[in-house]
């Protein structure tokens, strides 16, 4: 069973939220992991929480402590894979910084992963150098790497990583850290097609991703659109206003879907 691939046959438009395990604590970031899907996203990126997210910008790191302070560990965030697969037949991908997986041993992180029911992993962090050795033990237990390639990466780049990429290739729109953004570099589209030069896999679009305006452009050219910190973000806004984040995080999930459902996508 290929869940990634199949979620890709069945629309080439897929929408792919990313939230953080154990935010803001574990019984509802399982209902908001759950809410997400049912409420139409073809995928689901779990964050696992870490203490120095160098990538992340103000709104994830938030979360991350949030997270961290009701003393998430990774256990619990393998846990949470395993309660959300129990919910759900979509794909669930694991993103983590390559700390906490050396950590927690590449071999023992992979084999709970796929026990758990958990489809693929991202490592933003991974050196090109160890990443070999990283999608390999990966996949020595059917988890797929999906690597991401960034407007910097040139082309003889764009070819070495998408060599060892597995499910899709994450196309990072722009420089910086995650946060959402007023307009989405039109430059990722160039590398949308440097990717599909080199690879058959798809290609999903992510960072800075906020508006409904922003999937329907890029769902015109990319397989997938992935939005972090705006749902992030929707859900520190909610619990700081009283207000329910799962009905934040359902509500936002059909406005995002109902606009890729818009986009004119050639495939
Ligand atoms: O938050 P944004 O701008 O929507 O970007 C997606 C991003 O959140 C998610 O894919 C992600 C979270 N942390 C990361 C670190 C590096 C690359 C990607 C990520």
């Amino acid at each position: 069973m290929d869940r990634i691939r199949d979620a890709f046959q069945a629309s080439h438009k897929l929408l792919v939220p990313f939230v953080v395990a154990g935010d803001p604590d574990y019984a509802r970031s399982l209902h908001i992991a759950t809410a997400i899907l049912d409420a139409g996203a073809d995928m689901l990126e779990i964050g696992f929480p870490y203490s120095d997210p160098l990538a992340d910008g103000p709104v994830i790191q938030a979360a991350a402590v949030r997270s961290l302070k009701q003393g998430t560990r990774l256990v619990d965030c393998l846990r949470l894979v395993r309660d959300v697969r129990a919910r759900s037949s979509k794909p669930l991908v694991a993103f983590t910084y390559v700390n906490p997986l050396i950590q927690y041993g590449a071999e023992r992180f992979f084999s709970e992963l796929a026990a758990a029911g958990g489809d693929g992993v991202i490592v933003p962090d991974v050196p090109l150098e160890e990443a070999g050795e990283v999608a390999s033990a990966a996949e020595a237990h059917g988890i797929q790497f999906i690597p991401l390639v960034a407007p910097t990466s040139g082309e003889e780049r764009v070819r070495a990583i998408v060599q060892a990429a597995r499910g899709f290739v994450y196309c990072v729109s722009s420089l910086g850290v995650t946060g959402e953004r007023q307009q989405v570099s039109r430059q990722v589209r160039e590398l949308v097609d440097l990717v599909r030069k080199h690879t058959d896999l798809p290609a999903c679009v992510g960072f800075g991703v906020s508006q409904p305006e922003h999937v329907r452009e890029i769902s015109e050219f990319a397989d997938g659109v992935i939005v972090g910190s705006a749902y992030v973000r929707r859900i520190g806004d909610a619990l700081r206003e009283g207000r329910d984040p799962v009905d934040a995080v359902r509500s936002f999930t059909e406005q995002l879907k109902q606009a890729a459902r818009e986009s004119t996508h050639p495939r």
